[in-house]
């Protein structure tokens, strides 16, 4: 029952605030109330009460149904869920320093990088230089090996086809297995993937982390390890389990963010422009300095902060823990849900202007800039909850953000990407989010890949 917040629509949420304007309201389900906060300053507050509103009674709540652990691992997870010294809420303090700038995140996403450059050059391209693709597929197979190559090292299981097809079938149903509702029967094809992906990780932990692995990784083992978790299977089940936050969220970011730069000839021409001066030719091979790309390229880095701003869905969900009254006003009684969702924040006019319902790839440019001219840039700054907010914003979105970039920016300089049908852009329709935080985008649109030159391309 306590996930059931994920079924709740977020464009209802936003018409809600639109039509009656209220800063908080609650929704009253049967056995449970969730306080929705419209207002970006009780949001602001709300974050800061770690102790009343936490986010790890949901966590342990969903992650035991979610990768299936036993009772002895699903204590050992459950003990101490309010304080950091517990394994949910510690794990982010854990892992946070090889996720953030620094040398631990440049080997992860220069790992990545090097995956992405390799899927291009490997193109299975006919005499002209081109070849078919569903852009959906491809972009969710390369995001996925490119994320985790880095994460896993040399042994990542996902290399092996049987393990990447598994989990395709595993992510789409992570949140039915997390909601207590679900009878087990409508989950069996979720869990035999789950199966199957366990099964490929106990391998991989056999001899605790393999060689070549990600120091986010080994953080990850390490901290498992510390809190009493040995059984190597419920390590590995833990693993396929965290895998969702690492894998689910970048490929439908990279293909919306594809997406609206290819079918804008405008927005196409402006990310071209500015890659350029990163593109340093020498003997014949175009070196590509990825890492630059989020500072030195603010209308790409700006489109795709358009991207999490007009699809990102996340609901910033946390448990009230004991009786509290928010900024002295609202009342959150213990037992209940408090929801922070971005899409109200995302499509709000005061803060995002009369077009905020358009598609704006230089949106973000001020904000990017820092143009310390005005209040507007603080706003976008509060409003914008793409990778959600507080302590348990996404630690993940400094690897996001580049790896996304630099998948992108290869593509821009290497290929032009053309629609099968006529050569015309067709609108994209939404599918649904199922449990992510980004709007999963139909992926019944087919593309030619056209190879832009046939020089060498490298990595600075
Ligand atoms: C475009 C890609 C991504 C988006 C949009 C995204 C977004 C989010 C959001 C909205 C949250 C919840 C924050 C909240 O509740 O307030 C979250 C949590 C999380 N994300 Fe990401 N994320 C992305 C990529 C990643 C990556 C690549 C990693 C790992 C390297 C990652 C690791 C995590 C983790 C571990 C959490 C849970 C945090 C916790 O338990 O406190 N994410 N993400």
């Amino acid at each position: 029952m306590i996930l059931v917040f994920i079924h709740l629509i977020p464009s209802k949420l936003t018409q809600n605030r639109a039509k009656y304007g209220l800063s908080a309201h609650t929704l009253r389900l049967p056995g449970l109330r969730i306080y929705v906060l419209n207002k970006a300053s009780l949001i602001n507050t709300a974050q800061k009460q770690r102790h009343a509103l936490s986010f790890g009674p949901i966590m342990s709540d969903a992650i035991g149904r979610i990768a299936g652990t036993s009772k002895i691992t699903n204590g050992a997870i459950s003990k101490d869920l309010l304080t950091d010294d517990g394994f949910l809420l510690g794990f982010n303090k854990a892992v946070y320093h090889t996720i953030s700038p620094g040398s631990s995140l440049k080997a992860l996403t220069t790992q990545a990088a090097i995956t992405f450059l390799n899927r291009i050059d490997t193109l299975q391209l006919d005499m002209e230089g081109k070849c078919r693709v569903s852009l959906s597929a491809w972009i969710r197979s390369t995001i996925l090996q490119g994320t985790t190559d880095a994460v896993y090292g040399a042994s990542n299981p996902f290399r092996d086809p049987i393990i990447e097809r598994a989990w395709y079938s595993f992510e789409p149903g992570v949140t039915s297995l997390a909601l207590r509702i679900i009878p087990a029967f409508a989950t069996r094809k979720t869990r035999q993937a789950r199966a199957t992906l366990v099964e490929s990780f106990t391998e991989y932990f056999t001899i605790s982390y393999p060689k070549g692995a990600s120091d986010f990784m080994k953080a990850r083992y390490n901290h498992i390890i510390r809190h009493g978790i040995t059984n190597v299977r419920d390590i590995a089940k833990l693993e396929v389990a965290g895998a969702f936050s690492i894998i689910t969220n970048s490929a439908p970011t990279a293909l919306w963010l594809l997406y609206h730069i290819f079918s804008n000839p405008i927005a196409l021409k402006d990310c071209r422009l500015e890659l350029a001066p990163l593109i340093h030719e020498r003997s014949g091979v175009c070196y590509l300095d990825t890492e630059s790309v989020k500072i030195l390229c603010p209308i790409l880095h700006s489109t795709l902060h358009e991207v999490l701003r007009y699809y990102g869905v996340a609901q910033s969900v946390r448990a009230v823990v004991e009786d509290h009254k928010l900024d002295n006003v609202h009342l959150l009684k213990k037992g209940g849900l408090v929801m922070m969702p971005s899409t109200v924040q995302h499509f709000d006019q005061a803060v995002w202007g009369s077009d905020v319902d358009c598609f704006d790839h230089r949106r973000f440019l001020p904000m990017l800039r820092n143009i310390p001219t005005a209040d507007a840039n603080i706003s976008m700054r509060t409003a914008f909850r793409g990778f959600g907010g507080g302590q348990q914003m996404c630690p993940g979105r400094h690897f996001a953000v580049t790896e996304i970039l630099s998948l992108v920016a290869l593509m821009v300089l290497r290929l032009d990407i053309i629609p099968v049908n006529d050569g015309q852009w067709p609108p994209m329709d939404i599918n649904s989010a199922k449990g992510s935080a980004v709007i999963i985008p139909d992926d019944k649109l087919d593309v030619y890949f056209v190879l832009r030159d046939r020089k060498t391309w490298a990595l600075l």
